[in-house]
């Protein structure tokens, strides 16, 4: 940190080309040298209002805090303004935002919630603090790269145990160190998770949401739920230890919500099934070496574990969000599976699927809505640092009125949310499947409605700036990019909405009339 005083007088006489300084936030940045490369051109710095001056507001109507972090520009700075404290920051890892909404009620001082306690503070602060040191750096470059997460930050992934807990509380934590022992095993509730799944999405990629092995989250489940001990003992501490990757094979260009209509058929022979078909959309499906795959068999729908072998290929589909995901097309060419491999009874695998869809979907919406939240924190803080004709963004009340929609809505979905986790906390796995199944389904489709909004709503409120990749509003046009994911995987919005009442019609009381 550059520790030289100088006066803004003193500033003030270094105005012109190859002598050119200015003041952003009480920071001196000498930028004779970086005027004819700065990439908004060179002439905007000489501006009598810029040149010499404090041009912290000019500044951060024009750019994101991270530029100044980059250190090719944080070494332009020489000093700082004498008796003046810089006042504007990053959070530092952990911390929490203090911009209204930008954080659930639980995490804002003075607000009480009746489902979170010490403990899942203890554990938000962990968790916090681990995604933004380890896993934001490369959430970023990987959404921007497409490539995939790499295998170094998988094992820091796999120290902290973070893909165990991805699965929920069970049996499968037990004997294991969580968050550095953040929380013990025996604690760990679906509240954890929430906090896992909302620290997660907060990096502004949704291709990334799905590259952090959101595959094996999805699809490790029917193993540890429907598999032979044998085949638990050998493929969980593999995925689970980051050695192996694993993705939920399901849909296909011929079914996706309609999963009873897939074609790829197991055809059993002896002690084998002889597996043959594609799928389509499989998340991680680049990079996965188990497939956890629905088949259509002679006596219904069977769940199975695809090892990749020389018979199965994948290849890459390109998707309106980042490769980061890995997002694959496989196809399944007379691949021969030991029938050990099943998951649940043969014939019986709707029921492996639809336990299954339950988590995922909860999943989906704790994301999604961090996804938003980020967003609405975005909003607020472009509409409060814009300035339009002199005056900041909020003073327009059309502005002011998207701001409160988004911001009702985001808070609607958590409330709902933290009910239904709630729920999940106090049931059975069977007692959700058929209790909560409806439930999940319409917050879903209320959540990914709500994401469309949002996304139009952001959209508006950014203008122009929210239809470029980088920049200022790179969040909102990500957001805005990719908000239909949210809508569409793990069951499409409009099914999501109708299983919903479908659910709630079939309970009702044959004594009821108006
Ligand atoms: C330390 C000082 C500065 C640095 C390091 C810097 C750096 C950058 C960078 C990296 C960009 C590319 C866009 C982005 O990544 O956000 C940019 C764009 C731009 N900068 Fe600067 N800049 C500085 C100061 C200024 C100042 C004082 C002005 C005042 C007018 C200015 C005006 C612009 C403009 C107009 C753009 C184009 C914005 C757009 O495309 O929306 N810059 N600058």
């Amino acid at each position: 940190m550059a520790a030289k005083e100088y006066t803004e007088e003193e500033v003030d006489k270094h105005n012109k080309e190859g002598d050119l300084w200015v003041i952003i936030d009480a920071k001196v940045y000498n930028l004779s040298r970086f005027a004819d490369l700065h990439p908004g051109g060179s002439n905007v710095l000489f501006a009598e209002s810029v040149a010499g001056k404090d041009a912290t507001q000019v500044f951060f109507g024009l750019h994101r805090l991270e530029v100044l972090q980059r250190p090719q520009y944080a070494r332009l700075q020489i000093g700082t303004i004498q008796g003046q404290e810089s006042v504007i920051r990053a959070p530092a890892p952990g911390e929490l935002s203090r911009v209204p909404y930008a954080e659930p009620t639980w995490l804002v001082s003075g607000f009480q919630s009746p489902y979170y306690t010490d403990g899942h503070r203890k554990f938000q602060t962990a968790t916090r603090t681990f995604f933004m040191e380890v896993v934001g750096p490369e959430a970023i470059k990987c959404e921007e790269n497409g490539k995939r997460i790499s295998q170094e930050v998988v094992d820091k992934m796999s120290e902290v145990n973070l893909m165990a807990m991805r699965l929920g509380p069970g049996k499968h934590l037990q004997g294991r160190t969580l968050m550095n022992g953040a929380v013990k095993h025996e604690e760990y509730d679906y509240f954890h998770e929430l906090i896992i799944n909302t620290e997660l999405a907060r990096f502004g990629g949704r291709g990334f949401v799905d590259g952090l092995l959101a595959g094996a989250t999805i699809g490790l489940p029917p193993v540890l739920n429907y598999g032979s001990p044998e085949l638990q003992a050998r493929v969980v501490p593999e995925v689970l230890s980051g050695k192996k990757y694993l993705a939920l094979a399901i849909s296909e260009a011929f079914a996706g919500s309609d999963v009873g209509g897939i074609q790829t058929t197991a055809v059993r022979d002896g002690d084998f099934w002889v597996v043959t078909g594609t799928k389509k959309w499989i998340t991680n499906g680049t990079f996965a070496d188990y497939f956890t795959t629905g088949c259509k068999t002679e006596t219904g729908f069977t769940v199975i574990l695809i090892e990749r072998d020389d018979r199965v290929s994948t290849k890459a589909i390109k998707t309106s969000y980042s490769a980061v995901a890995g997002t694959a097309y496989v196809t399944f060419d007379k691949v021969r599976v030991p029938v050990g491999n099943t998951l649940g009874k043969i014939g019986d695998g709707m029921k492996v699927i639809l336990s299954n869809f339950n988590h995922e979907r909860w999943m989906v919406i704790c994301t999604a809505l961090s996804a938003q939240r980020v967003v609405v924190e975005e909003c607020m803080k472009w509409a409060s640092q814009r300035i339009v004709f002199g005056k900041p963004l909020t003073s327009q009340a059309v502005i002011r009125s998207k701001l409160a929609v988004m911001i009702s809505r985001v808070e609607a979905g958590q409330n709902w949310l933290e009910n239904i986790t709630f729920q999940m906390n106090n049931m059975s796995y069977t007692e959700t499947a058929s209790k909560l199944a409806g439930p999940i389904g319409l917050l879903k489709q209320f959540v990914t409605r709500s994401g469309e909004q949002i996304a139009t709503d952001s959209t508006q409120i950014f203008g122009g700036r929210a239809l470029t990749v980088t920049g200022m509003g790179k969040v909102i046009e990500n957001f805005h990019r990719t908000s239909a994911f949210d809508a569409i995987l793990a069951g499409a919005e409009d099914v999501m909405a109708d299983l919903g009442v479908r659910q709630a019609m079939k309970k009702m009381p044959s004594t009821a009339r108006l």
